[in-house]
């Protein structure tokens, strides 16, 4: 039986994945085998003993201890895409919200409740205090052309605006799929001195946290809209408050509101609803679910973000898997371990990723439980591995 706890509701048509002879979900959990989880911030808490995978519901990853557990030879997964058009959905109406003056022009309207058959006539009289801008002919600029960023490249383009992208890392099949219509940005400046709104889809790291600061505001447009569907700490807050108090930022709209975000002026707080839809949910759940079930049952990796994407066919055959770090002689001292024990491979793979690598063994002998246990005891003693597990 395998354990796993959910830190966050998952949808159920996810947790229906695990079938309840091999599987316990509870949100309570002594020793895990498995965590699923969507926001919940794991960096306080104390890793399990037992863990064996972390599978985030969504695709950012910082509110994960990632490097840790690299260390432990834990695999975290996430959901690479599955909530990109929910998100991407967002980033349309975010624009088209603040251009319009909707929020505005709404709750005026409403707050003329009550005053009679004058209503149409106040309607006629006071909506020119709410005139917008169309946002075709506008240039729109995309900061990471991921699952999201490249979504919204080539449906802004369909709106008539003009979209130029920047994302010195991206992917070959993103940029199979933008169309040839979006701008490639040489320089993130670029993007920031001639857009009239600025979307950031790029995931939290060092390298990007607080990357949208007062050099990036120095270089803006008077009055550019800012779209901050990624998360918050991307942008310097204090140097948001300035370029919003000068007019740079004509609005700013966030997924991450804080208290000290909600008293700036001309923001647009959304309570982090970017994937929160009901179709997202489920494709997210769905996604982290089905990896986690067949690491814990195979052994294979699919969209790891620590550890690299290896699959071998499981159909019950004796298996050994190693996460072990990614230096020379690893698989060597592996095959003398069984050696040792007269055994054969029937088949191997090993694959790398950054420091990091994960080798699985197939075997052909049938062994008994004490030598599984020498087995699991002389590889887990090489200098490097960070955790065996045994199939059979
Ligand atoms: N608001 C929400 O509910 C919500 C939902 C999904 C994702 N997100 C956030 O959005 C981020 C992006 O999601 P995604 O699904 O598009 O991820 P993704 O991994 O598909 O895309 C991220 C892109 O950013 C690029 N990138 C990385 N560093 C960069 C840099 N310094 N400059 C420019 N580009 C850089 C990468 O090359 C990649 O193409 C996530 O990491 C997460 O933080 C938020
Ligand atoms: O789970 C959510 O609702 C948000 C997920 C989102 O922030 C992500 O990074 O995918």
């Amino acid at each position: 039986m395998f354990k796993i706890q959910t830190l966050n509701n998952i949808a159920s048509c996810g947790l229906d994945i695990f079938s309840n002879e091999r599987y316990t979900i509870e949100k309570e959990c002594e020793s895990p085998d498995g965590i699923l989880l969507r926001s919940y911030y794991m960096h306080d808490m104390e890793l399990p003993e037992n863990l064996k995978a972390i599978a985030r519901a969504g695709a950012g990853v910082n509110n994960i201890p990632v490097d840790t557990c690299t260390e432990k030879g834990i695999v975290v997964f996430n959901t690479p895409g599955a909530n990109a058009n929910a998100v991407k959905e967002m980033v349309l109406a975010s624009m088209l919200l603040s251009s319009r003056n909707l929020l505005e022009g709404v709750s005026w309207a409403k707050s003329l409740q009550g005053q009679g058959d004058v209503v149409p006539k106040l309607v006629e009289a006071g909506k020119k205090e709410y005139v917008g801008r169309e946002i075709k002919g506008k240039k729109l600029g995309i900061i990471g052309l991921g699952a999201i960023g490249a979504l919204v490249a080539n449906d802004a383009l369909s709106l008539d605006m003009e979209v130029i992208g920047y994302d010195p890392y991206v992917s070959v099949e993103t940029a199979w799929r933008l169309s040839r219509q979006v701008q490639r940005a040489l320089s993130i400046e670029q993007i920031f001195s001639t857009c009239d709104f600025i979307t950031i889809h790029v995931p939290l790291t060092e390298q990007t946290k607080e990357s949208i600061n007062a050099q990036a505001f120095g270089l803006m447009k008077k009055g550019v809209c800012l779209m901050n569907f990624s998360r918050g700490e991307l942008v310097n807050e204090e140097d948001l408050r300035v370029a919003l108090e000068e007019g740079i930022l004509g609005s700013y709209i966030t997924d991450f509101p804080n208290e000290n975000v909600l008293g700036m002026k001309n923001v647009i707080p959304i309570p982090h609803l970017g994937a929160s839809t009901l179709e997202s949910e489920e494709n997210c759940a769905i996604m982290a679910a089905r990896q986690m079930r067949d690491y814990l049952e195979t052994g294979n990796i699919k969209n790891s973000v620590n550890y690299p994407n290896v699959e071998l066919p499981y159909f019950g055959q004796k298996r050994i898997t190693v996460a072990h770090k990614n230096v020379p002689n690893m698989v060597g001292q592996m095959t003398a371990a069984l050696a040792e024990h007269g055994i054969n491979i029937a088949d191997m793979i090993n694959r790398s990723k950054g420091g990091y690598a994960y080798t699985v063994i197939d075997i052909d002998n049938s062994f008994d439980a004490t030598i599984k246990d020498d087995i699991a005891t002389r590889i887990r003693s090489i200098e490097g591995v960070a955790a065996v597990r045994i199939f059979q």
